[in-house]
Parts: structure tokens; sequence; C-alpha cells
């Protein structure tokens, strides 16, 4: 089943463009999935979407298509990403925020508010007996470090990663928001805060990718032993234009080559992701960058993923946009299977609770099980998995983690111990050999000396 779904945007014609090229336009609609796009040498390039949103769109269809089953799935434990891809300019803030986040009138919201909006009002009216929590964190990535945009101060949060909670913003602000006017605030104080950190760092918003991440745990209330929990994380990505090609130079060269590595690295992921075959393992470059590591485990794989390509229409700019169309063009052969991530007590009768993560290879050997056996017996089993630890039991992951981090630094340390003891060993080795050969000398010379003795007294 395909998750990821591309769709495309064209915003208006802006001030600029009119002035310079008045209403001309390199693309021509077919249908409200297929266009044309004109290049700058008047070449010819058709295109098809899972949807396309002309110019005078509605915000409201977007969230529709794009992002409402995102935000349902997230409510039943799916992981899922929305990202705005595209040059500087392009729409994708306005796509996420709208003109503006709080002074905004209802029909131009962007996809934030339409997504808290779409979560509460879906947990409202959830007939399911179930409690949720929200929370919500808020991080950018300049320069491959991730800031905190809830706390300036936390300028370089370390991503790691646990089995049940998948990838995790060590230490990131997390803000507990249970009704729309609350996640607003937060939202606006997030983004006041990226335009505080742009000045104190004198860059530009366009160079960094800013990433909102909700996250929906889900308690049963009638069955208190199960906790599911989803991501739903939406980004707002830094210009993808080529600014090496315009001759830039010093810190916008580096902020730009670093920029085109993540949007590079993202790239690869997808690709990987396009060309993985069912059932053979492909291996996914989600470690090449920052962006792409947070996204791990809400991109792809297990998770339901949309990407908006923000394109200008205008004639000056179909180079960029024939650019990021490819891309989304590349990402629209991605293939995945959905994924649930669920924390289940197993044993209620116990004081401590045993929870299990279901993974893929789990639920398939349950489900192998379950053609054989009896719902019961394959329970018994399962819990059987858990005490012997062939299952994973994510209560002790930390100990787990530091467990492994334990043994991976002694390591380390006794790989140095090694690399020093032979050191020492060859440097001792290569003075009993100079010692060697110059007893090997003075045996020679003594030798050579009696060679000569010997021959005179024969001459004699
Ligand atoms: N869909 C749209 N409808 C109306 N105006 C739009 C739309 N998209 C963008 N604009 C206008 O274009 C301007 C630039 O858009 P926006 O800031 O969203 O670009 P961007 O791709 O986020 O650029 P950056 O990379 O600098 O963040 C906005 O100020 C807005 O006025």
């Amino acid at each position: 089943m395909s998750t990821m779904k591309v769709c495309v945007l064209f915003r208006p014609l802006n001030s600029k463009e009119l002035s310079e090229f008045g209403d001309a336009v390199s693309v021509q609609g077919i249908n409200s999935e297929s266009f044309i796009v004109k290049d700058e040498k008047e070449q010819e390039f058709d295109f098809t979407f899972d949807r396309v949103f002309y110019q005078g769109s509605e915000q409201a269809d977007i969230y529709e298509f794009l992002a409402l089953p995102i935000v349902q799935g997230a409510l039943d434990a799916i992981n899922g990403t929305i990202i705005t891809y595209g040059q500087t300019g392009a729409g994708k803030t306005y796509s996420m925020e709208g003109p503006s986040i709080v002074d905004c009138e209802s029909k131009k919201k962007g996809l934030l508010r339409r997504v808290v909006d779409g979560l509460f009002e879906a947990i409202t009216n959830s007939e399911k007996p179930s409690k949720y929590t929200i929370k919500l964190s808020m991080v950018e990535i300049y320069m491959e470090k991730v800031r905190d945009l809830f706390d300036l101060s936390k300028d370089n949060i370390q991503i790691k990663e646990s089995k049940v909670h998948g990838i995790v913003l060590n230490g990131a602000t997390e803000v507990a928001i249970s009704n729309s006017a609350e996640a607003l605030q937060s939202l606006s104080s997030g983004i006041a805060n990226r335009a505080v950190g742009e000045t104190q760092m004198n860059m530009s918003s366009s160079r960094s990718h800013c990433l909102y991440i909700f996250t929906v745990h889900q308690d049963l209330t009638k069955d208190k032993s199960r906790t599911k929990f989803g991501k739903l994380i939406l980004v707002d990505l830094a210009g993808s234009e080529k600014v090496e090609k315009t001759g830039a130079e010093g810190k916008i060269l580096e902020e730009a080559k670093t920029i085109n590595q993540s949007l590079t690295a993202l790239g690869k992921v997808i690709n990987a992701m396009t060309s993985s075959t069912p059932g053979k393992p492909t291996h996914i470059p989600y470690r090449d960058s920052k962006l792409t590591r947070i996204l791990q485990d809400a991109l792809g794989g297990c998770s339901q993923t949309a990407l908006l390509c923000c394109c200008s229409p205008s004639p000056s700019n179909s180079s960029e946009s024939l650019s990021t169309l490819r891309f989304g063009a590349r990402a629209k052969h991605v293939k995945a299977s959905v994924h649930v991530s669920c924390k289940e007590d197993l044993d209620n009768t116990k004081d401590a609770t045993v929870y299990t993560y279901v993974d893929e290879s789990r639920e398939r050997i349950l489900a192998k099980l379950r053609e054989r056996m009896t719902d019961d017996d394959v329970l018994l089993l399962e819990k059987l998995f858990v005490l012997e630890g062939i299952f994973f039991d994510p209560n002790s992951i930390d100990e787990i983690d530091a467990a492994y981090e334990d043994v991976t630094s002694r390591t380390i340390s006794s790989l140095h111990k090694a690399v020093e003891e032979l050191s020492t060993g060859v440097e001792k080795m290569k003075m009993e050999n100079v010692a060697l050969k110059a007893s090997l000398k003075v045996s020679e010379e003594f030798y050579q000396h009696q060679l000569e003795r010997r021959s005179l007294c024969f001459i004699l």
C-alpha cells in the first residue's frame, strides 16, 4: 500500500513576478492530477501527482486531501509526516501557517491550525472510551544543529532512539496541549522564538528546517492496560534553491551546502524507500542528516507521509520549479505499509506492568501462530515470549540502552588498550631490532678481523 501522498501547489504570482513577466505562467493544467511545465527553452515536461492545487486553491482543500488522513492516522497510533518542499518564496510557510498563525481569517488558515483543530475535533467526537493526551514540541535544524523553539537555550538537542518511543529528541521541551487555543498559543510562541533566534544568529528562517512534532497518547480508559501513541510531524523545509550556482560565498555558501546535504539525504531516504522490494531489507540512510534521523520513524516504512511540493508558476522560476517537481516525482514511487505503535499490558494480574512493543516481525510471528493455535494459547505464548525475552520488553529499554552503551564504551576502551599495547610492543621490537643489528655488526667486524689475521699468518 502506497502511503506517500505527493501533491503540488502553485501559489499565485507575486507582485515582482507580475511586474516582470505580466501574468505569463510556465504551467499548463491538464486536470486535477496532471499538468505540463515549460522550461526556459520552452521545452515541455509532463507531470502527474496525487493532486495538483493550482493558483486560487483553498487551504481547506489542501488540508482535507493531504493532511486529514494523516491526522486520523495519528489518533490511531500511526505515525505521519507532512512536508512542505520548494524554493524560498514558493509558499511552504504560507501553506503551514497561513498568512499569520494567529491573526488570520478562517478561510486562509494553514495546515498547522487545521491539523490542531482536526485532532481536537476528532477527539471530541470519538466514540472510543479513550483518554487522549497531546504534546507538542517545536524544533529548528540549522547547520545540522537542533534547537528547541520553546527554549532557545537548548541549542544542540541530541537525537536518541528508544524501542518504545522511537526517535526521541533528548531534553526537548514538550508542551501538553488540551485544546486548540492552547495549541495556538504554543505554536505562536515557538514561531516568535524562531524569529528571535534568526536575529540572534543573523540568519533567515528560509535557511533552516522547522519541525512541529505532535505526539498523541491514547489510553483506553476501560482497559487501562493499553496505551497507544502516534506521532505527527509537520516539516517546513529550508528553501531548496541551488544557492551554490549563484556564486554565494562564506556563511551563505556554508548554509547552502548544509541545506543541500540534508535535502539530498531526504531525497536518498525517499529513493531508498522507493527502490526497496517488499520482503527484502534495504538500507535506508536515515543517519545521513539530522532531518532524516528525526523523521526516521515518521517517514516511509511504518507511517503515512505527505509531501507538498510548492512552486512558483512564473517562467522566471521554472528551473527551480522543475527541480522541485522532479524531487516530488521521485518521492511518488514510495511504497510502504502502515504500522501501529502500541504498548499493551499483557498481565493485569501482576503489580508490575509488562508492556510489549508491537513491531512488524512480532505481528508476523503471532499471525503464524494464530493459524495453528487458539487465541488463548497464542496469548499465553506471547506472555512466555516476553518473560523469556524473546519478544521485546520495553520496560527494560533504558537498562538495555545503558547496557548497550556500557558494552560499546568498554569495547572501545579495550580496543584503545589493545592498540596501546601493540604500539608499545612494536616500539620494544624496534629497539630489540636495533640492538640485534648492532651486535650483528660487531660480530661481523670481529669475524672479518679474524679472517684477515688468519690470511696474514698464512702468507707469513
Ligand atoms: N497559497 C498562497 N496564496 C497566497 N499567497 C501566497 C501563497 N503562498 C505563498 N504566498 C505568498 O508568497 C510569499 C512567500 O511565501 P512563503 O513565505 O510561504 O514562502 P516559503 O516557501 O515559505 O519561503 P521561505 O523558504 O523563505 O520560508 C508569502 O508572503 C505569501 O504572501
